[in-house]
């Protein structure tokens, strides 16, 4: 088992799924409400915990919900709120859009530290400081932020009584956690990661993860797109990885071509983390170490960054 930050950070993670759920009435007022439209932005891991967001939204009947890496936010569209993900709250291409909207819509963000700029340019914060990393590469915050996001809607949706998704996600985490890693995939010299809907977020997020930890070559697209060319670099010692069920036959031409198929039962947000162990141990068997990832800063400030 590695003992770096970034595995230790892994492993708490049903942890703070769960406390993310149990706080959430202190969150709220820096969610979106029901029925409003609302873009939610981001950089890197946390524009793909917005795409996930968004369809988990818009597709759950909450809102007409769209995502945006922030420096390619629409200052023409009109929307009812405006919600940043930051884990650092210093990410400059964010703090432009939110200091460019102040005072024209309402703002808010979710974020893992207090003390930054975010704190004055958003009307309301989410503070989930009891996922903060010291890592780099983030995985505990981004998927916290993702199941605070999930607890809400769940908790607008008023489900049955003993319906508790993101309870069921972090039992599903916890399998995530002590599972064995197939062969196959920890020695692949490359992985396609597939999503549809809000696991198309999950699905860059993890091809991402991949790349900063572990400096590997892999790609991520909606699942139905990898037939459109993709599928082309498909073949022995290469991994489709699929987050959810793959749409039918997807499976067999991956297998027909000589791919290995990685698929999984667990709830897509807890099969994330084993992407996110995969990273930790195709870096590892490497001799990198995850925790000093290559060309990258734990928050990247720019002087250029667009407003
Ligand atoms: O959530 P933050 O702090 O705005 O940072 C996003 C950053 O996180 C990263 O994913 C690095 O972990 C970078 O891609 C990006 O700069």
């Amino acid at each position: 088992m590695s003992t770096t930050r970034t595995a230790v950070e892994i492993a708490s993670q049903p942890t703070t799924w769960r406390q993310a759920a149990r706080t959430l009435p202190q969150h709220t007022s820096a969610l979106p409400r029901r029925g409003e439209r609302v873009a939610v932005i981001g950089c890197g891991t946390s524009w793909f915990m917005a795409l996930a967001y968004a369809e988990l939204r818009e597709s759950g009947g909450h809102g007409e919900t769209d995502a945006f890496a922030a420096s390619e936010f629409p200052y023409g569209r009109r929307y009812d709120r405006v919600v940043a993900i930051t884990r650092s709250g210093t990410t400059s291409e964010v703090l432009a859009v939110l200091s460019r909207l102040r005072g024209t819509v309402p703002t808010g963000a979710v974020t893992a530290d207090p003390t930054t700029p975010v704190m004055d340019l958003a009307d309301a914060v989410a503070v989930l400081d009891f996922a903060d990393e010291e890592s780099v590469v983030q995985t505990r915050f981004a998927t916290t932020a993702l199941a605070l996001f999930r607890a809400h809607l769940e908790s607008e949706d008023a489900l049955p009584e003993g319906v508790a998704p993101v309870e069921e996600a972090a039992r599903d985490a916890e399998q995530a956690l002590t599972a064995p890693l197939d062969e196959n995939v920890r020695t692949a010299e490359q992985i396609t990661f597939l999503g549809s809907g809000w696991t198309y977020g999950l699905a860059l997020e993890a091809g991402l993860k991949m790349r900063e930890a572990a400096g590997a070559w892999t790609e991520a697209y909606p699942a139905m797109e990898y037939r459109h060319g993709p599928i082309s670099i498909t073949g022995p010692g290469r991994v489709t990885w699929g987050f959810g069920a793959l749409p039918a036959g997807l499976a067999d031409e991956v297998r027909k071509v000589g791919g290995t198929l990685s698929e999984s039962d667990l709830d897509p947000l807890a099969d994330l983390i084993r992407a996110q162990r995969l990273a930790v141990a195709v870096a590892e068997a490497q001799g990198l170490n995850p925790d000093t990832p290559r060309n990258l800063t734990r928050s990247v400030i720019l002087t250029d960054a667009p407003a």
